[in-house]
């Protein structure tokens, strides 16, 4: 997909939401353990119920991990499904992914083609020839983690090194990558008040911000300091969006929490003008 696409569905659908599929069968309603792949069958009622109100979702890679084959063949469901019956919608595979540049190509290859997967989220640490294999690929995007939403944030990424912030160091640098133009970049929603000084560095790109829901992270703030003139950002929930109810009306909920947060989007967005 390219960006002017993800563009046109936020206007469209009046949201810049994306919700997080980081489905875990321990918090799942009960019953669905009776279906014969309940990670699927879970994703596919949260998308049949929600794709109206977002234009993103994100599987964390982490959850199907956890459940071995089951988990790769229901993430593997999970992906078909989107791009069969909604391919209009971006999709993100938060995989953490990098590593020497023959590996990355491999990895690359795993997830924009082998699975369709529309972009993945990138560990910067590694540097330039273990992020330029997932930038080879033209219309997918590589989301570099740049400011975590986490507490260990503060560890690395906002020491400073000859003058600035480490993660203002990634995205300087990462500008100089070779089809840097393929480049988003992870803000944490809990962080919002550096997104004035990041849209300094990139204020054109698009922000993947998670973080809103069950880490705390406001909305209201990321919008303020984070939105350009083509909105430019992806706002993630997970937990507070798919975890809304345990029982059978889990789906419904999910897509009235999923509304409350459009509707927000909605607000933002007329705002923009
Ligand atoms: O800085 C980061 C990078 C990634 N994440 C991931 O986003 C979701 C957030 O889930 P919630 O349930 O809405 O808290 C999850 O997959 C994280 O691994 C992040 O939170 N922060």
């Amino acid at each position: 997909m390219t960006t002017q696409q993800l563009i046109e569905q936020i206007y469209k659908k009046q949201s810049f939401l994306c919700i997080g599929l980081d489905t875990d069968l321990e918090k799942i309603p009960p019953y669905l353990l009776q279906e014969k792949d309940p990670l699927f069958a879970f994703n596919k009622a949260i998308i049949d119920a929600t794709h109206h109100l977002c234009v993103a979702y994100k599987p964390n890679t982490a959850f199907y991990e956890a459940y071995g084959i089951k988990g790769w063949q229901a993430l593997g469901k999970t992906i078909d499904y989107l791009n069969t019956n909604h391919p209009e919608i971006f999709t993100i595979a938060d995989a953490k992914r990098g590593d020497i540049g023959n590996t990355s190509t491999r990895y690359a290859k795993a997830f924009f083609e082998e699975f369709g997967f529309d972009s993945i989220t990138v560990a910067p640490y590694m540097g330039k020839d273990s992020v330029e294999p997932f930038l080879a690929f033209e219309n997918k995007h590589t989301i570099l983690l740049a400011l975590t939403s986490n507490e260990g944030a503060y560890d690395f990424q906002t020491q400073i090194l000859e003058g600035a912030a480490l993660y203002e160091k990634v995205i300087k640098t990462s500008l100089t990558y070779k089809n840097a133009h393929n480049l988003m970049y992870v803000v944490g929603a809990t962080k919002a008040s550096y997104l004035g000084d990041i849209r300094k560095i990139v204020p054109e790109s698009f922000l993947l911000v998670p973080g809103v829901g069950a880490q705390g992270g406001s909305l209201k703030e990321v919008c303020h300091y984070g939105m350009n003139q083509d909105i430019g950002l992806l706002v993630n929930s997970s937990r507070g969006i798919i975890y809304a109810s345990k029982n059978q009306d889990f789906a419904l909920k999910a897509a009235e929490k999923a509304k409350e947060l459009q509707l927000q989007m909605q607000d933002e967005l007329k705002a923009l003008g």
